[in-house]
């Protein structure tokens, strides 16, 4: 969309990336919103070329540049998914140009929750493992699976499966749907998560919650939650065959951030789905 009076100016960090990509076209498609800049990081080959051609379109004008300081000045909002790092650092300058930060990166760990809080005092962060709508229901739909079936009686695993290139385990998603079983079971899923298996493991330790990591080819993203009791199982299962679902996430998260205070948000709550 082109820029009209109103629109939201957003920055794609990572412009070159899968998602950048994916983001840059789904900045175009959507009414209300446009591109405001585009950054890759120094040294990258994308530098100095047009973000609307890279990805597909035609040229917008908008040349991608690794000076993010001046870019972000002048925008409203940064859509960031790129690596752990990088993310850290765009907070800090979304804290100083005060605008909205939708964090999807993954591989983040708690290290660098204090960093985020504090970048969270000026600047309105949303961040989510997973931009999808069908996926933050299915967390609410695990929660409650969890809440209702007895650990004693019920196991619950993570299973996931994403394309050859993805650098981090288990996925972001994964982490997510395994914070909401553990939510719904009421404990801490760093007490209670077995993340890797490998050798003379022993039985199945009661309560806890594991995880099995896939990758292979082009699969965008393939998440399940097992519940597995005595003679029955339960799966509830996810699978997005496109980015674009992530891509259009991460916009309506911005423009609903866009009327919020600075803070530290989740999509659950850009998707009003905290009650359930
Ligand atoms: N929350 C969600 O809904 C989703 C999250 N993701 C997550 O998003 C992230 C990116 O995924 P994907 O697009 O597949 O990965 P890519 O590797 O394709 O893209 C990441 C991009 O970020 C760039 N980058 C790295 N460091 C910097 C920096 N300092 N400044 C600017 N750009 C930088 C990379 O450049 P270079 O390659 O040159 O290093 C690359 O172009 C991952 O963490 C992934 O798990 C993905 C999909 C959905
Ligand atoms: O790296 C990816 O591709 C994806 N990453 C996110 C994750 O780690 O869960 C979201 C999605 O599954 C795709």
């Amino acid at each position: 969309m082109t820029e009209t009076p109103g629109s939201m100016g957003l920055i794609v960090v990572g412009a070159a990336g899968r998602m950048g990509q994916s983001l840059i076209r789904t900045i175009a498609e959507i009414d209300g919103v446009h591109l405001a800049g585009a950054v890759e990081r120094p040294g990258s080959e994308a530098l100095g070329r047009d973000a609307g051609e890279l990805a597909g379109l035609g040229p917008d004008g908008i040349l991608i540049t690794d000076d993010a300081l001046p870019v972000f000045a002048q925008a409203e909002g940064v859509l960031d998914f790129t690596a752990p790092a990088a993310t850290l650092e765009f907070a800090d300058l979304a804290a100083q140009a005060r605008i909205v930060h939708v964090i999807g990166t993954t591989g983040m760990d708690a290290s660098h929750e204090p960093r985020l809080h504090s970048a969270s005092r000026h600047a309105r962060i949303v961040k989510s493992g997973n931009m999808s709508l069908g996926v933050n229901l299915l967390s609410v739909l695990v929660r409650q699976a969890a809440r209702a079936l007895e650990a004693s009686n019920w196991d619950i695993e993570v299973l996931e499966m994403h394309h050859r290139h993805k650098v981090d385990a288990p996925s972001g998603t994964a982490l997510l749907l395994g914070e909401a079983a553990a939510g719904g079971r009421g404990i801490d899923l760093a007490d209670h998560s077995v993340r890797v298996r490998d050798g003379h493991t022993g039985a199945r330790e009661p309560g806890t919650i594991g995880f099995a990591t896939l990758r292979g080819g082009s699969v965008v993203g393939e998440h399940s939650v097992i519940l597995a009791g005595e003679g029955e199982t339960i799966e509830l299962s996810h699978k997005a065959t496109d980015r674009s679902i992530f891509a259009r996430g991460a916009v309506r998260a911005a423009l609903w951030a866009r009327h919020q205070k600075p803070g530290y948000y989740s999509m659950l709550d850009v998707l009003g789905l905290t009650d359930y």
